[in-house]
């Protein structure tokens, strides 16, 4: 069983692990127990710019290593994680409550994006243009962007870190990280396993602490050249709003409110099985959750009874436990905003099929059921803002036009899904949905080697595949005037 200090000394600047100079602390508490683990240090401004001088220090160093030696720190990273995969595990269920499965999960993805970036890394190529005059020769190198900053959410605290700094290693830049408040602990085991690898120091700094003053801080300082934040689209807006400032380079990674349809064609059981797995995946807590169902009439009676049975089947509990299914909502806030979708959506007629309360688990953390609901109408939350929690809306649609259309019908363009065994179907509406990624008869599209982000209101610029290293460059052209 994995146990911690009472204090942590979390921020990590120029290689050294400190305390926040003010001595002030954050506590980090078990979401399913509501026991206080740990407290870390609570930093701030000056901490924020001694991580980016240091950042800045050490920019020169590692940009000048060649992709190959870079790589082979990634690689080393890449091994101390999967070594250390399942105490890893333990502590991100620990501190964010999803089941030990998922969180196991989760370590596998997050290693994968370092193994992906340590291959990249000798990858980064650049572009050699045909002149159209003789005496020219053109160029296109890619070039590091410099300092990164990478702002992190809590609902994936292992993943969405190698996903940025991975890539951003790789490519060159150094990086100043701030996680999120509730799951620092991941973070700092991320940290801890790249100064095992031989990352020089000043390469890659940790702020914990106060968000808003340490973005401020990273928002003002023109040495800072890239955003990269995965998170709401509300703080996203901000910091692309501030970013304007110095001009910074963002890559954002925001919500979602993804659809799935279901079409008369599809292969029921595996639908209702996948659906189930989009939707309660870490408590309804993923960017990529299903938020909307619709099913095609012909086959909404078939398809819900197959529903309504897993839904019934499935364990809420301590994710600590082999069975459970789902864990705790993050805090009383997520709940609040759970039973608050919940309540308008009954207020405007929706009926609940199944769920629709706090479950009593025996412990004191934020349990909820997992919830269907029918007859809901597009004037209802839960059919235009993120949930971020365990609620299903199911609708009904009559044709493929009808479903493309709702579908579509969002500000958001992250994930959508689609359930059909027809190709030629899946071809079509997968061309016209707005989003940044497809799933057909498929629910987990992450994966390192393919380019994942929004479109729309759910973000700029993508992470994993080779695309993913590109948001860390800027490439640089080169007109050569040469005596032929
Ligand atoms: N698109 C994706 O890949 C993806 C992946 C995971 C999560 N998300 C989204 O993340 C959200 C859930 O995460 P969350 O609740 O942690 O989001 P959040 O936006 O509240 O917080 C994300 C991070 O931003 C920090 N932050 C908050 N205010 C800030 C400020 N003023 N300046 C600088 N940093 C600030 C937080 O401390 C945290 O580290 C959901 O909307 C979810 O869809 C998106
Ligand atoms: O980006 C958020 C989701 C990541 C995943 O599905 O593994």
């Amino acid at each position: 069983m994995v146990s911690f200090p009472k204090k942590i000394k979390s921020l990590y600047i120029d290689g050294k692990w400190q305390s926040a100079a003010s001595g002030k602390t954050d506590p980090v508490y078990n979401p399913a127990t509501m026991e206080k683990i740990t407290e870390v240090s609570f930093g701030g401004k000056q901490e924020t710019v001694k991580a980016i001088q240091s950042a800045s220090k050490a920019f020169l160093q590692w940009s000048s290593m060649t992709g190959r030696e870079r790589s082979q720190i990634l690689y080393r990273a890449y091994q101390l994680m999967m070594e250390d995969a399942d105490r890893l595990a333990e502590i991100l269920t620990t501190e964010q409550g999803k089941p030990l499965k998922e969180a196991k999960g989760e370590i596998q993805s997050a290693a994968s994006f370092l193994l992906w970036y340590a291959e990249e890394a000798s990858r980064l190529y650049g572009e050699w243009i045909p002149s159209s005059k003789q005496e020219k020769r053109l160029l296109v190198i890619p070039q590091p962007v410099g300092v990164v900053a990478a702002i992190t959410p809590w609902n994936f605290p292992s993943s969405m870190i190698t996903r940025k700094v991975g890539p951003a290693l790789a490519a060159g830049c150094t990086v100043v990280l701030k996680p999120a408040p509730e799951t620092p602990l991941s973070a700092i085991e991320i940290v801890k396993m790249f100064e095992k690898a031989g990352l020089p120091e000043g390469v890659f700094n940790l702020v914990t602490g106060d968000a808003k003053e340490i973005g401020e801080t990273l928002l003002g300082d023109k040495s800072v050249r890239l955003i990269t934040f995965t998170g709401s689209t509300e703080v996203g807006k901000y910091l692309m709003r501030e970013s304007s400032r110095h001009v910074k380079k963002l890559s954002l990674e925001l919500g979602g409110h993804a659809p799935i349809l279901v079409f008369e064609d599809a292969d029921l059981e595996l639908a209702a099985e996948l659906s189930l797995a989009s939707k309660f995946r870490n408590a309804g807590q993923t960017c990529i959750c299903a938020n909307r169902l619709f099913v095609q009439e012909s086959v909404q009676e078939a398809f819900s009874e197959k529903l309504l049975e897993k839904v019934k089947a499935l364990k809420v509990g301590y994710g600590k436990e082999e069975d459970t299914d789902i864990g705790p909502l993050i805090n009383q806030q997520a709940l609040e905003k759970v039973e608050s979708h919940l309540k308008d959506a009954v207020s405007r007629g929706a009926e609940v099929l199944y769920g629709g309360g706090v479950i009593d688990c025996g412990l004191q953390g934020y349990f909820y059921q997992p919830t269907v609901l029918a007859n809901v109408n597009p004037d209802m939350r839960v059919m235009y803002e993120e949930t971020f929690g365990p609620i299903i809306p199911v609708q009904t649609f009559k044709t493929e036009e009808e479903a493309i259309e709702r579908a579509n019908d969002t500000d958001y363009g992250l994930a959508s899904y689609m359930f059909t065994e027809n190709l030629n179907r899946a071809y079509r509406v997968m061309e016209k949905l707005e989003y940044g990624i497809v799933g057909v008869n498929d629910v987990l599209p992450a994966t390192a080697e393919a380019p994942f982000g929004g479109i729309k209101q759910s973000g700029i610029g993508k992470e994993g595949g080779h695309h993913g290293i590109h948001e860390f460059v800027e490439m640089k052209y080169v007109s050569m005037g040469i005596k032929v």
